[in-house]
This record gives C-alpha cells, sequence and structure tokens, in this order.
C-alpha cells in the first residue's frame, strides 16, 4: 500500500481535502479565527503597554499611571474572556471534524474490498482510525491558527516596528524566513521515521490485541514468556525510532532557536546605539525588543509546527491509502479482460436459477505479492429450492466460492448472479438475499436479542423469540437469569460453542433470505448439542435454496446434488449414490472423511444404547 509522496505536493493534495471536514462548522471555524485578534492585541499591546508604563513612570504623572492601570485591567479581562471563547470554538470545531474524519474512515473500512481488509491487520486499521486520524486533523489546527496567527502577528509586529525603526524592523523581518528555512532540512528524515513511527506502533497494538485475544491459546501452551519477549523487543525498536526522532525535533529547535537568537542580538545592539545617540526613549527600545522578538518568533514558532506538520502528514498518508480505495464493488483487479457475456437468465422458464456463476476466475492476493490462481473458468447453476452439498479436500476452495457468492471477493473475470442479479453491480440487493452462517459463527458484545435481531433491527419482539425457538435457543435462553436481555460478553464468550451456533442459526431464520449459505461446523460439539444444532439447520435450509460446505454423511445424502471440488476445479458433480460408483475423488473422500464420521455415530449410538 502505498502511503508516502513528496512532502509540497502531499500537502496540496491533503490540506484541501481536510479542510473540507470543516465546511459543516464553519461558522465556528470563522468565529475561532475572528477571536484570534484577541490573542493578536494580547501579544502586541503586552510592548505597547510596557512602553506606555514606562515613559508615564519617567514622566512622573500619578494621574495618566492610574488611568493607564484602569484600561490595561478592563482590557486584560476583555481579552482573557475572548481568548477562552477562542479555544472553545476551536476544540468544538476540531473534535467534530475529527469525529466525521473517523467515522469516514469507519464506514470506508466497511467499503473496501475483502480481500484488502485480509491484507492488513486488524490493528493496524484501529490505529489508523484512531491516532492517525486525531492526528491528520489536528494539523489543520497547526496550519489554521498557529502558522496562520504567527504570520499576522509577524506583519503586524513589523508595521509597528517600522514606525520606530524602518531598516533595523526589515533586517527583522528578513532574518525569519532563515530561521523557518534552518528547520526545513529536517523536514523530509521527519516524515519518514514519522510514517515508520505510526506502522510500528500499529504493529504493536496488532500484537497486544492478538495476544489478548488468544489469551486461551497463550497460557494452555505457557507462552506468555515468549510473547513479553516479542513484545518487548518490537518496544525496542519503536523506542529507537522515537529516539531518532526526538534528538531531529531537537536539532530542528534548537537550529531555528540559534538564527534567531543571532538576529536578536544584533538588532538589540543596534537599537541600543540609536537610543544612546538620544533619537529613542528607553520605553520605546523595550518595545522595540519585545516586538523584534514578535517579528521573530513566528517563524521560529513557525519552523517548529511545519516539523509537527510533516509528522502529521505521516498519519496523513496512512488514513487516505485506506479512503482512496476503491468501493467493493468497483474494483477490477486485473488488466486481464472481463466477460463481456451479459448474465444469462436460464431459457427454461418454469426453472428459477437461485445462483449462477459463469466463468468465475479467482486469485487471492498473497501478503508477500505472488499470486496464484485458484479458480479458473469455473461455471454453476444452482436452481431455486436446490440443496447443493460442496465437499472437497481442504484447501479446495470451498470457503473461497461461499465468500465469491457472497461477494466478499469480487472474480477477477467471469459473472456471479443471484436470482438474476450480477452480484458486483447490486451488491446491496443480492447481500439482502443470502443468508451466510459461517462455521464459527461471530457474536457481538451485547444482549442475545441484540445479537439475534442484528440483520433486522426492525424485528418484534415476537419475531425474535420465534426465531430462537426455531433455532432451539429458546430452551437455554429462558433459563438465563435476564432471558432475552443476557449480557453475552464479548464475542458472545460466556455461551457454550453449541449455544453460540444456535443464536447464529437464530439470526439466519430472522432474516429469512432465499439463498442460505451454509459452512457446516466441525467443531467437536457434545451429542446433544451436535443433534440440536443439526435439528435447527435441517429446519433452516427446509424450503430455502441451500449451498452447503458439508461435513456430514447426511447432509451429503440429503443433497439434491454433490459438487467435488479440488483444487479449484469442479471435479465431479451428482448424486451420492451416482458420485460413489465413479469410485473417483468424492468415493476416496467418503472413505476418509465421511464413513468415519458414519461409523463415529453408529459407535456414539452403540455406547449410549449399551450404557
Ligand atoms: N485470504 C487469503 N489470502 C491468500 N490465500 C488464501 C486466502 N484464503 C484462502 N487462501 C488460499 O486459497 C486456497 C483455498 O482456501 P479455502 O479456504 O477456500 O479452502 P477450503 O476448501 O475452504 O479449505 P478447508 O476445508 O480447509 O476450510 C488455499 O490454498 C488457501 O491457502
Amino acid at each position: 500500500m502505498k502511503e508516502t509522496s513528496s512532502s509540497a505536493q502531499s500537502l496540496k493534495y491533503i490540506l484541501p481535502r481536510l479542510i473540507s471536514y470543516s465546511i459543516p462548522y464553519r461558522i465556528g471555524l470563522i468565529l475561532a479565527i475572528l477571536l484570534l485578534s484577541a490573542n493578536l492585541v494580547m501579544d502586541i499591546g503586552f510592548a505597547v503597554v510596557q512602553q506606555v508604563f514606562i515613559d508615564t513612570i519617567n514622566n512622573s504623572s500619578m494621574d495618566a499611571l492610574m488611568r493607564a492601570t484602569v484600561i490595561c485591567a478592563i482590557a486584560c479581562v476583555i481579552i482573557i474572556c475572548c481568548i477562552m471563547l477562542q479555544h472553545y470554538f476551536r476544540y468544538v470545531v476540531q473534535s467534530r471534524m475529527s469525529w466525521d474524519f473517523r467515522a469516514k474512515l469507519f464506514d470506508k473500512s466497511h467499503r473496501i474490498p475483502f480481500s484488502h481488509v485480509q491484507s492488513m491487520h486488524s490493528g493496524d486499521l484501529t490505529s489508523r482510525n484512531n491516532k492517525d486520524a486525531g492526528m491528520a486533523i489536528g494539523m489543520i489546527n497547526s496550519i489554521v491558527y498557529d502558522l496562520g496567527y504567527n504570520l499576522l502577528l509577524c506583519f503586524v509586529s513589523f508595521l509597528y516596528l517600522a514606525q520606530m525603526d524602518v531598516w533595523i524592523a526589515l533586517l527583522a523581518l528578513g532574518s525569519g524566513p532563515i530561521v523557518f528555512l534552518s528547520g526545513r532540512f529536517f523536514d523530509r528524515k521527519l516524515r519518514k521515521l514519522s510514517t515508520e513511527i505510526y506502522k510500528k506502533e500499529a504493529e504493536l497494538r496488532g500484537l497486544l490485541q492478538e495476544t489478548l485475544q488468544g489469551m486461551k491459546v497463550v497460557r494452555a501452551f505457557a507462552l506468555e514468556d515468549v510473547l513479553l519477549n516479542r513484545y518487548v523487543l518490537e518496544r525496542e525498536k519503536l523506542n529507537q525510532l522515537q529516539r531518532k526522532r526526538t534528538i531531529i525535533n531537537g536539532l530542528l529547535w534548537q537550529s531555528s532557536a540559534f538564527v534567531n537568537n543571532l538576529v536578536l542580538v544584533t538588532c538589540a545592539g543596534l537599537i541600543a546605539m540609536s537610543a544612546i545617540k538620544g533619537g529613542t526613549t528607553t520605553g520605546e527600545v523595550l518595545a522595540f525588543i519585545i516586538l523584534m522578538g514578535r517579528v521573530q518568533w513566528p517563524f521560529v514558532h513557525m519552523s517548529q509546527t511545519w516539523g509537527g506538520v510533516q509528522e502529521a502528514l505521516g498519519a496523513a498518508d496512512r488514513v487516505f491509502a485506506i479512503l482512496e480505495m476503491p468501493d467493493e464493488g468497483d474494483l477490477k483487479t486485473s488488466s486481464e479482460p472481463t466477460s463481456s457475456e451479459p448474465t444469462t437468465i436460464p431459457v427454461d422458464s418454469d426453472v428459477i436459477t437461485a445462483l449462477s456463476l459463469e466463468n468465475v476466475h479467482y486469485r487471492h492476493p498473497s501478503l508477500d505479492g505472488s499470486e496464484s490462481s485458484l479458480f479458473t473458468g469455473i461455471h454453476l447453476n444452482i436452481a431455486a429450492g436446490e440443496t447443493i452439498a460442496v465437499v472437497g479436500p481442504s484447501g479446495s476452495g470451498k470457503t473461497t466460492l461461499a465468500r465469491l457468492c457472497c461477494g466478499l471477493y469480487e472474480p477477477h473475470i467471469g459473472n456471479i448472479s443471484i436470482y438474476g442479479k450480477c452480484v458486483h453491480d447490486q451488491l446491496e440487493e443480492t447481500r439482502a438475499m443470502i443468508t451466510y452462517v459461517p462455521q464459527t459463527p461471530y457474536l457481538f458484545s451485547g444482549t442475545i436479542r441484540d445479537n439475534i435481531a442484528f440483520s433486522a433491527s426492525d424485528a418484534t419482539e415476537e419475531e425474535i423469540i420465534e426465531a430462537a425457538r426455531l433455532a432451539g435457543a429458546e430452551d437455554f435462553i429462558s433459563k438465563m437469569p435476564a432471558g432475552y436481555d443476557t449480557l453475552i460478553g464479548e464475542h458472545g464468550s460466556t455461551l457454550s460453542g453449541g449455544q453460540r451456533q444456535r443464536i447464529a442459526i437464530a439470526r439466519a431464520f430472522l432474516r429469512n433470505a432465499p439463498l442460505l449459505l451454509l459452512d457446516e461446523a466441525t467443531s467437536a460439539l457434545d451429542n446433544e448439542s451436535e443433534r440440536i444444532v443439526q435439528q435447527s439447520l435441517d429446519l433452516l435450509m427446509k424450503d430455502r435454496t441451500t449451498v452447503v460446505i458439508a461435513h456430514r454423511l447426511s447432509t451429503v445424502r440429503e443433497a439434491t446434488r454433490i459438487i467435488v471440488l479440488d483444487q479449484g476445479r469442479i471435479i465431479e458433480e451428482g448424486s451420492h449414490e451416482t458420485l460413489l460408483a465413479l469410485n473417483g475423488l468424492y468415493a476416496e473422500l467418503y472413505n476418509i472423511q465421511f464413513r468415519s464420521s458414519e461409523d463415529e455415530i453408529i459407535d456414539k449410538i452403540s455406547s449410549f444404547s449399551s450404557s
């Protein structure tokens, strides 16, 4: 994933995009910018007040001193109130922009092709959403308020100084760009380091996340020390990068501060000489020195803010790398021509085709960049009402096939259609016609009710209860202290495997889609749970078009058709008896896989009846 580009080009590209997030909050932004004038009055006024006070003391006028004190006190109160308001508007605008930006990224993460998501670590995506997005929006703050304000302060201070001595004022102003440019030497390095740091932080977050999620395995295999060492090692690499960045930031600060101080001392010497010659009052000298700082300081500050902008650009690159990805459905990864054939709906008008795959080619992108094709021109037509069992050795492509049908992967060539609608042209409509029940159900933390009604938010209480009843889940739910309101923990951690599967099946009943894609669970459930889950699944498959990745003999036997996959190709197709008679791969699988599970069942039954 390309994440860095040249600084100037990328700022020109990124800034307008980020600024567009402020449009809904433009009134707050304008108010915050206008209120910056209070800061300006404070900064310039401080120098002017010094001048007035010292000259008043020199003139020994008590009345004038009192008047100046009262005016200053009132002005101070007003200015402080304005500055507080300015901070308030600034905070509100920034936090709202930040939420909008993160929401857009969150939404986009659910729209980019699933294969892209699979190639990233979830910790990386989390990091981009939390830290990087916040830093990118913070950059607007730095540029609009800090850089903008400092330029204004510099300009107004220069005008004030020029009234006193235009040549020294010009010297102070002219040295500003040197101060600023002296820091630019470090930009490229700083930005590169920042991108590396954000990447490393994301990796560490991923490691932490994986360790916490896999805590059962970590403890069971006593891997605590191994993982701790890995964590410490990665943390140390991050520390090294952060140390380097601190050194570069320090060099950036000190180089601009050095040039700044040099110019300050020179100008102060010149104005002191002018005072000795008698052309300037003591108050004016003081105001001059303070204002000179005001002309110079913005350049030092801008230099450092620019360093911060480089860091934020590194973060923004990472966020825009996701935001600029094509949405799923818009992606054609291959330069190879896609099938120009329109989706064919069967000519026999009595038969409705529920699912059709025409000349489908697909290859998984791999993490090391190499790609090898899995499917090379697969054809399959499934009529409405059919139950198709897909079998094949491990790695033959069964799960990939199911994911292609759901539109999670996009074929490089060919078409997949559901009830005549092309999956990738009408993603939402076709997905609404599918229920996908994966091997391991994914439950969200929340209540049982929320999880059943997950894909049907408008479901009534009666419908939820009916779905739970059909899924055989009603019994255990009613025994729980809070019934349907029971909280089930992260990924349903407080439920047993069988209970989790029944909740997922209840979800499928409620969704009531005409096409069911089912990956039969192979996980060992106890006999009773397995029986209930199987009964619920049989009920779910009844009167529905079903494609089932089958692991049980009963499922393959009852299927209207069995598809045998091997290395991404359909090599056999037919009923159980026909395929057995062929004596090919299915017969082999039957002997190794299904027959042994049948024997197991017979064993279980016999041991149960003999006890
Ligand atoms: N996200 C992925 N990225 C790269 N390769 C993948 C990805 N997912 C699967 N594969 C590869 O594609 C091939 C088919 O995998 P798939 O999961 O579809 O097989 P399967 O028949 O469902 O296997 P099993 O029965 O073991 O679940 C395998 O060689 C696998 O390594």
